[in-house]
């Protein structure tokens, strides 16, 4: 029997929560589909080249490891009311080395398959994992091991807290842009695949990237990430160089899991310091939405591994007998690792070795079993320092009857593994990092009716699961003799109750019930959050139109996190050389009137904007400068300023509270920042200060105390950029602005000399003000009745910067402010439409789609299948003369 064979053969108890059960909720439109995204198939393409036929024989054959996440799939297909579906990267194919050459160029390769090669492969995968929903993600560039590379090499040890050697950065450079690629590709086949409705997970390291991705694509995806391995803390994770741009990704989700809480909360705290986003313990407030966090220890298949570990007639007993029989009078402690720097061999080793020195009662009557299988990050340290250890105890405490440690460096067959789980006296698990140590879990099942013990390190997610497990500090070698000592001296009534703990913990946590459990918690979290009325993106083929069929053109413009990104520093919030110039070329346009709308006060407007051809706004509307002016008016003149006392006090108590907070002082408005402040610390005195502020200082004056992006202002309350917006707007467009006059605005403003076009951008709450300004004002437009043009409106845009779900009254949205750059340049003539559109497609080699190294493979693979097809013809013929010839 197969593997496949043999897992539908078996069937599983559990049910999860069926996608009709969510038919009662009113906005849950679920299309009763799940995409369950993996890195790799649990099937791999083998090929055999065939010298005498010049054809490729292929293959498929299940792959060794990731057990528990292929059963969850296999149990969504085959015991769920869920359609699920499996997309998954082919893995490397495994070709016999054949590389034909003709006049030095590469003719015939076996990953160059054409389109009927590749359909063929598919059904073979679809028959080989007994589904039809299998989509594979094809990437067949030579040097297949490039997609895992930034995975493994960079994140995994990051991950797992080994660190890098300092280098120059090119190969991890290549290795980023390889990984970016690969998430691409799944981009690609998830577009092809994604239904509306569908729910998609998507597991692991490898895929980082991919729910933002999937996010920008389907804003109302339903999304959930689960991370297998660790989650470093952010003091190591804060070394990636890439680090904004991984978790940009994964806050791509609905709801991120991970496999115990200390995970959950490194990837909180680094949410909140890199990125500088609210968080609580299990939530993260980013784009203007909330991505839910949780912790969920995946399991096994308990049923199933039990089946196979006690099934008469399979051969497993004489196994096990035969293994009593070996070590017949001996103890044995079991060990199954990965060979690297994490799994803590050479710890368990040393700990051996002192028990074996400490205890010298258990010497000749104790074997150590370690099977050790290949780890990704090959460290050949470990690997000697391993054998040294082994030569050392064994010469020092072995005998030519007794070898104390057995080791055994290969895969072996599933069977020997469970018989060995099975007649051990004891499991030693010593990592020092691990996401979910599944050994674990298969040594309880496994024990059901011996009740040896599980001697278990603190540091695997596992301990969390199985906390009632006999607990160590894999770096305490002294600890662990003493504890197998210990271990070994228990009574068989505390080994039976110590294993009825832990069985009842493994089989209650099954990987049924993770996986059920995931898919109802990211539907949930999705319920809540999901706002149906997303804001579209900004319609830039459509402004452009606008924008060159008008004359009277305004454009109104917020500062920071609008035309410059926030940054820590607001000093160092500096116009780039690109916004220089766009506003330049705009400016320059006598149909054009710019005004910068900001909370920013005069030196700073003047500093970075003075000699620009535009009208400026500081401190949320108190000051104004009209454009060609060089006097800055003040419209707070006649307001009473007494609170600003007041609120410097309490914004100093705040600053000498809250260790990098400051204050900006403007000459109206007060600005607390915290930024710069431990993340925590600053939300929590930020909300305190919030609310003192309000119930004194908002109370006694007519002030209006508003939260900002890390900071908190207090401006006076009639004095906002609505009304900025307003005086704009309605005044004679192009004619010189009467500040001095108290009126904001004029209602005599004859409809020609109104705009016919207002691009207005912001980000910020404040910014709220200047978008209900223009919708008021096209309200009332509507009203009198002025003629619309001929695209159906006023020409009016109010444009919110920041992600789709970010609550807004604009009408549409540009996710920051590159894409804003990106917009001016369009309207300056200086981006083509193109540019600033596109997105980027891959072929099924990783190369760009329809660039010149595509097309190149496209030529070489066409060429290959010709080469064949005519061999396979040439073979035909040959058989049918020679069969002829016999005539
Ligand atoms: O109305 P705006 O032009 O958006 O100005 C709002 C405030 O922006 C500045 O602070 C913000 O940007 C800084 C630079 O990116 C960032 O370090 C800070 O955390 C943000 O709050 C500015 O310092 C304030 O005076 C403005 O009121």
């Amino acid at each position: 029997m197969t593997e496949i064979e043999e897992l539908k053969a078996y069937p599983a108890d559990c049910s999860t929560v069926s996608p009709k059960d969510y038919a009662n909720h009113t906005h849950a439109k679920l299309s009763g589909r799940i995409l369950n995204v993996m890195t790799t198939l649990p099937t791999q393409i083998i090929s055999n080249y065939d010298p005498s036929s010049g054809d490729y024989l292929w293959d498929v054959e299940a792959v060794r490891g990731n057990s528990a996440l292929y059963s969850s799939q296999h149990f969504l297909d085959q015991h769920s009311d869920w359609e699920s579906h499996l997309i998954a990267w082919t893995g490397e194919i495994n070709a016999s080395k054949v590389t034909r050459w003709q006049n030095g160029d590469n003719v015939d390769d076996a990953l160059y398959l054409v389109d009927e090669d590749k359909q063929e492969l598919e059904a073979k995968l679809r028959e080989a994992n007994g589904s039809e929903n299998i989509h594979p993600v094809w990437l067949l560039r030579r040097d297949q091991s490039r997609w895992r590379k930034y995975a493994e090499k960079v994140l995994w040890p990051v991950f797992h807290y080994i660190q890098g050697q300092p280098s120059d950065g090119k190969e991890e450079a290549e290795a980023w842009h390889d990984y970016v690629k690969f998430n691409e590709v799944y981009l690609n086949k998830i577009k092809s695949v994604y239904k509306p409705g569908d729910v998609i997970l998507i597991h692991d390291y490898y895929l980082l990237l991919l729910p933002q991705l999937l996010r920008m694509e389907f804003p109302d995806a339903y999304i959930g990430l689960f991370l297998h391995i660790p989650f470093p803390s952010s003091e190591y994770f804060r070394c990636l160089s890439k680090r904004t741009q991984l978790l940009d990704g994964m806050l791509g989700a609905d709801k991120i899991g991970f496999q115990s809480g200390s995970f959950q909360r490194h990837f909180l705290s680094c949410c909140a310091r890199l990125l500088g986003f609210e968080v609580t313990s299990d939530k993260v407030f980013a784009f203007g939405t909330t991505i839910s966090v949780e912790t969920l220890p995946i399991g096994v298949d308990t049923k199933k591994i039990e089946h196979d570990a006690f099934l008469p007639d399979s051969g497993i007993e004489e196994k096990v007998t035969a293994l009593k029989e070996l070590y017949k009078g001996k103890k044995i402690i079991v060990g199954r690792d990965r060979l690297d720097k994490v799994r803590g061999v050479v710890q368990k080793l040393e700990a051996f070795g002192m028990f074996l020195e400490m205890y010298p009662e258990w010497r000749e009557k104790v074997v150590l079993i370690q099977v050790s299988s290949p780890g990704f990050t090959h460290s050949a340290n470990v690997e000697s320092k391993v054998t040294e250890l082994i030569n050392q105890i064994n010469s020092q405490y072995g005998n030519l009857n007794y070898t104390p440690i057995l080791h055994y460096q290969m895969m072996i067959p599933k069977d020997e593994y469970l018989a060995l789980l099975r007649v051990a006296d004891l499991a030693l698990i010593t990592s020092v990092r691990d996401g979910m140590n599944t050994t674990a879990f298969e040594f309880v099942i496994c024990q059901k009716y011996n009740s040896s013990p599980l001697v278990l390190s603190e540091f695997t997610g596992t301990a969390s699961v199985l906390n009632e497990a006999i607990l160590i500090n894999p770096w305490d070698t002294v600890g662990i003799a003493k504890t197998i000592n210990e271990a070994f001296l228990l009574s068989d009534k505390e080994k039976q109750q110590l294993e009825a703990r832990l069985y009842e913990k493994v089989t209650s946590n099954t990987v049924q019930n993770w996986i059920s459990t995931f898919i109802r918690d990211v539907i949930d979290h999705s319920l809540v959050t999901h706002v149906t009325n997303y804001t579209p993106t900004l319609n830039r083929p459509l402004l452009l139109k606008n924008y060159l069929n008008s004359s009277r053109r305004l454009f109104l413009f917020d500062y920071d996190g609008t035309l410059t990104p926030i940054v820590k520093e607001p000093a160092a919030a500096i116009p780039s050389d690109k916004l220089n110039r766009i506003l330049d070329v705009l400016a320059a346009d006598p149909k054009n009137q710019i005004w910068i709308i900001s909370g920013r006060d005069q030196a700073f407007l003047d500093k970075w904007m003075g000699d620009k051809n535009v009208g400026l706004s500081a401190e949320h509307g108190c000051f104004m400068k009209d454009l060609g002016s060089k006097e800055w008016v003040n419209l707070a003149a006649s307001f009473d300023m007494s609170w600003q006392a007041k609120v410097e006090e309490v914004y100093k108590d705040y600053t000498e509270k809250t260790p990098g907070s400051h204050i900006e002082r403007k000459k109206v408005a007060l600005t607390w920042h915290y930024r710069r402040a431990d993340p925590e610390l600053g939300n929590y005195q930020a909300a305190k200060c919030l609310h003192q502020l309000n119930e004194t200082i908002a109370k006694e004056y007519d002030c209006e105390v508003m939260a900002g992006k890390a900071n908190i202002e207090v401006r006076p309350k009639f004095l906002n950029k609505g009304e900025i917006v307003k005086r704009l707007v309605l005044h004679p467009h192009g004619s010189k602005q009467d500040l001095h006059n108290e009126h904001c605005h004029s209602d005599a403003t004859a409809a020609d000399q109104l705009p016919d076009f207002v691009l207005c951008l912001g980000d910020d709450l404040t910014d709220e003000d200047m978008f209900r300004s223009l919708k008021t004002i096209e309200a009332e437009w509507t009203e009198q009745g002025l003629p619309k043009n001929e695209f159906g409106s006023y020409g009016v845009y109010p444009v919110a910067v920041g992600p789709a779900s970010k609550q807004t009254v604009a009408t549409s949205h540009l996710n920051e402010p590159s894409q804003v750059l990106e917009t001016l340049g369009l309207l300056a003539g200086q981006v083509s439409l193109f540019e600033s559109a596109g997105t980027v497609e891959l072929d099924d080699r990783g190369h760009l789609a329809n660039s010149e190294s595509s097309e190149r493979s496209k030529t070489a693979i066409e060429r290959a299948a010709s080469l064949r097809r005519k061999a396979s013809l040439d073979k035909e013929m040959n058989k049918k003369t020679s069969t002829n010839g016999k005539i």
